[in-house]
């Protein structure tokens, strides 16, 4: 298990971490998500070690990180870190035997990486020959070589076509099955929700949200969606809570209390639809960066 814990970090009078903290366990998926600035990089390198933290701490299976810990896990880093002038078979085992591996098995998981990223005949390439999105597989080869134990990927999903995203999502889902912590900060809310199994939401330095999407949907405010055929459209004055219509005959009614409002509609008309709104990543994120 990953923990990292009550992190603090300033760069100079900006407070970048303020007391963060997450977890992510074995074989489950973390995605973390803010806005531009958030705190997102900060938190990740200093996870992995290429920045200190002002306060807090980084603890693997219960002991804080050594740099032996550090160098089985793999990282994406969002400046990312390839070689413009080396072929992208050598740089893959290259960072294979970096993290220990023999050159024969590095020269083999390169083969088998080169050949699942879809980049089988492109070994000899130059990265910089590479278009951004097959330097961005290369990246991923090089983070997954040696067999990490944890993953820790900065924004990888972000310039990939979408068949370039599924072989990203299909990795790294079957890394997470095989039991490995993964942890990667996005911008594309549809992803996270697809893929993770927790989220965690980030906003100017401090840890907002923590759960997975279906218990950050419980604690933001539930709204009921109702549609009533004949209602006079001063029906719902009388609930205590702020009600809304943007279509005729139809009204969102921000309060979770589902009984007293369909008593209420129920008064009012012929009720044809009613029932609460599932709020997407997208709203809960804004609700709690706001
Ligand atoms: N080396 C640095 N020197 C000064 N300020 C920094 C440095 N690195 C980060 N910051 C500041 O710390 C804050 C957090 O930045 P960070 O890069 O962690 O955000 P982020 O959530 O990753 O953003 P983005 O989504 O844009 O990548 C920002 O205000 C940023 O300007």
């Amino acid at each position: 298990m990953l923990e990292i814990r009550n992190l603090r970090k300033r760069f100079g009078d900006k407070v970048a971490l303020d007391d963060v903290s997450l977890t992510v366990e074995p074989g489950r998926m973390f995605g973390f998500v803010g806005a531009n600035g958030a705190g997102k990089t900060t938190t990740m390198r200093i996870a992995m070690g290429v920045l200190t933290s002002d306060a807090g701490e980084v603890l693997w299976q219960g002991t804080p990180l050594a740099f032996e810990s550090r160098a089985s896990f793999g990282y994406m880093p969002e400046e990312r870190g390839l070689y413009p002038k080396m072929r992208i078979a050598d740089q893959i085992a290259y960072f294979g035997e970096l993290h220990g591996m023999t050159s024969a098995a590095a020269k083999t998981a390169t083969g088998e990486w080169l050949e699942r990223l879809g980049l089988a005949d492109r070994g000899r390439d130059f990265v910089q020959d590479l278009s951004l999105g097959n330097q961005q597989r290369v990246q991923l080869a090089v983070s997954l070589v040696f067999d990490p134990k944890v993953l820790i990927l900065d924004e990888p999903f972000s310039g990939l076509d979408p068949l370039a995203v599924d072989t990203m999502a299909s990795v790294l889902s079957e890394r997470s099955a095989a039991g490995v912590p993964v942890i990667f900060s996005s911008h594309q809310l549809d992803l996270v929700e697809r893929l993770c199994d927790t989220v965690g939401i980030i906003s100017a330095g401090h840890m907002v949200a923590v759960g997975t999407v279906d218990e950050l949907r419980r604690r933001g405010n539930r709204r009921l969606r109702v549609t009533i055929e004949g209602a006079n459209p001063n029906w719902a004055d009388s609930l205590p809570c702020q009600v809304s219509s943007d279509v005729e005959g139809e009204w969102v009614v921000d309060s979770d209390d589902d009984q007293t409002v369909l008593a209420a509609a129920m008064a009012a008309g012929r009720v044809t639809r009613f029932g609460f709104d599932e709020p997407s990543l997208v709203d809960i994120f804004r609700e709690a960066s706001s």
